[in-house]
């Protein structure tokens, strides 16, 4: 990699390590913030006029071959054949990335230039796992994307479906209080066993009337986020077709692949033996069978669709929901006064309308205003997906050539001070003052991106904010919390570690107590 120029070629340069082969998003996370840092306009020129330089906000990368380490991780094809392709790559192969770190040009990717942006890459993955954009959230801008989009808003995850999954998150959630409770005075290890709550609606959720065959599918699960979690070569190079031939994930991609079919025949066998008797027992399965080589809706779903459509729902569902209760928790733990204000209101709230009633939800103002924060701190897709554009462009007098990769990271835009006082600091009550903000501006607010924004915006957002709250809202008014083998509440580590999302580095390990008030009963009265 060369490093960055900005487009008068002030001839910048930034020193980027050797990736080895291989692109891990950690090491990628690490080196863009040393460019945040390089580029942090505010100690290199001061305040005044340096728009002209704000580099920080908006830079292309230029991938090349030359410093990319092919003797670690890649196997490598005999020396004169590399040879051949390193001037061939060197010539014509490199893939222009931008890296958008400022609400301004958030906006011009997501708003201004929406449509020409709404594409996502091509990847490894997406290629295999999710028969080369058969899904919904790599499948390239166009009718696909549109048709598959619509079925996601109006059936699979709209406002009435979402209800009707109620008695599924009161039943998992009724276990996972309950489990906890009879761990009560022990340690445990939270982040676990939210992921397990969250695994469980959404298999319901998605395939409930026939159980998910939980043991073969969470490891396949697991393990194709894994493999998905690289930069491969192949897509930093997509015109070199023998990348990705060679990649070593393509094989166990396919593998995965094989075995994610074979458990979706299955389940889609069964559905098709056993149909709902009516509308509300519907899961998501029902809904996309309807579709399934069904020209007379106008639009149909082909079984690799269904199969990609699916796996999407268990893969982008789960750890994101999870993941942003955790940090929630962990802000909470880390800041008692916070913790005992969103506790009281919680508790007022549940008390005086009923513990059933997911309404309540709406008047924990408090609570609603921690989750928004914590997320802007914690963004748990910091660099959202991938997007492209289709078509050169200029934005702000940078051309963007066609079909770079943008990719817009939200995790310093959070953290922007120009638009975030003190914005290291967890302070619930920013929100507090704006309570709209989330629901009016969500999506349209460039400075705050936890679901993405413009017309790629997370379709899952209502689904996924509906679990977050009530799981923290709960594990908050039914127990106490502390921190294990006496840690202070300001010592608990809040290292991030960049998975398929940003996790903690290390899983939050807590204590549940009896509440000391009185305790008002359990989940499901
Ligand atoms: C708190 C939970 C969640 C968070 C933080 C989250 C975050 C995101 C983000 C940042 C994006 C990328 C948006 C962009 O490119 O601008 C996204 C896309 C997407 N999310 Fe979510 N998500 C969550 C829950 C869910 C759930 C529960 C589902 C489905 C059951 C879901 C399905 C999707 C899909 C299908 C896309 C791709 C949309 C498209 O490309 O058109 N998400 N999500």
């Amino acid at each position: 990699m060369k490093g960055l120029r900005d487009k008068g070629d002030r001839g910048i340069q930034v020193d980027v390590p050797d990736f080895h082969g291989r692109l891990h998003p950690e090491d990628f996370l690490d080196w863009l913030s040393s460019v945040e840092k390089f580029f942090d306009w505010k100690d290199q020129w001061g305040h005044a006029g340096t728009t002209e330089y704000a580099l920080e906000s908006f830079f292309i990368v230029e991938i090349e071959l030359l410093s990319l380490n092919f003797t670690m991780e890649i196997e490598i094809p005999s020396l004169p054949i590399l040879f051949f392709s390193y001037i061939f790559l060197f010539m014509v192969m490199r893939v222009p990335t931008i890296v958008i770190s400022s609400p301004e040009y958030a906006k011009q990717v997501m708003r201004v230039h929406d449509v020409n942006f709404a594409s996502r890459p091509s990847i490894l993955f997406s290629k295999i796992m999710l028969y080369d954009g058969a899904d919904l959230a790599f499948a390239p801008y166009g009718e696909h994307w549109r048709q598959v989009r619509k079925i996601f808003m109006q059936e699979l995850l709209s406002t009435t479906r979402v209800q009707s999954f109620k008695y599924i998150r009161e039943e998992e959630m009724f276990n996972f209080i309950d489990s906890i409770s009879s761990n009560v005075g022990g340690v445990i290890n939270l982040s676990e066993r939210l992921n397990m709550m969250m695994y469980n609606i959404i298999s319901r959720a998605a395939c409930g009337r026939t159980r998910i065959h939980n043991q073969e599918f969470v490891p396949v699960l697991k393990e194709a986020i894994e493999v998905s979690l690289g930069f491969e070569l192949a897509d930093l190079f997509p015109s070199f077709k023998l990348f990705y031939h060679m990649s070593p994930s393509k094989p166990k991609l396919e593998r995965l692949r094989e075995r994610v079919a074979r458990i979706f025949e299955e389940i889609i066998h069964e559905h098709k033996e056993q149909k709902p008797k009516e509308r509300s027992d519907e899961d998501l399965v029902d809904v996309l069978l309807k579709f399934h080589d069904n020209d007379d809706l106008g639009f149909s779903l082909t079984s690799e669709n269904i199969y990609a459509i699916i796996f999407e729902i268990f893969a982008a569902g789960i750890e994101t929901s999870a993941t942003s209760v955790e940090w929630a928790m962990s802000e909470l733990m880390k800041n008692p006064k916070i913790m005992k204000r969103a506790q009281d209101e919680v508790r007022e709230v549940f008390h005086r309308k009923g513990l059933e009633n997911e309404r309540a939800l709406d008047e924990m103002k408090y609570l609603n205003s921690v989750i928004k924060e914590s997320m802007r701190l914690h963004p748990t897709l910091p660099l959202l997906l991938p997007r492209q554009n289709k078509e050169k462009c200029e934005i702000n007098g940078y051309e963007i050539p066609a079909k770079t990769n943008t990719i817009v990271n939200a995790w310093v835009i959070g953290r922007d001070p120009t638009y975030w006082p003190e914005p290291e600091i967890f302070k619930p009550e920013r929100f507090l003052d704006d309570s709209n903000f989330i629901d009016s501006k969500l999506g349209n607010n460039f400075e705050y991106l936890p679901f993405g924004g413009g017309r790629r915006i997370c379709v899952g957002m209502s689904f996924g904010l509906l679990s977050v709250e009530l799981s923290l809202a709960l594990l908050l008014y039914h127990f106490d919390w502390m921190l294990p083998n006496g840690m202070k509440n300001e010592d608990l580590d809040m290292t991030e570690s960049f998975g398929a999302s940003l996790q903690r580095k290390n899983v939050l390990q807590v204590i549940p107590n009896n509440r000391k008030d009185e305790l008002i009963g359990a989940y499901v009265s």
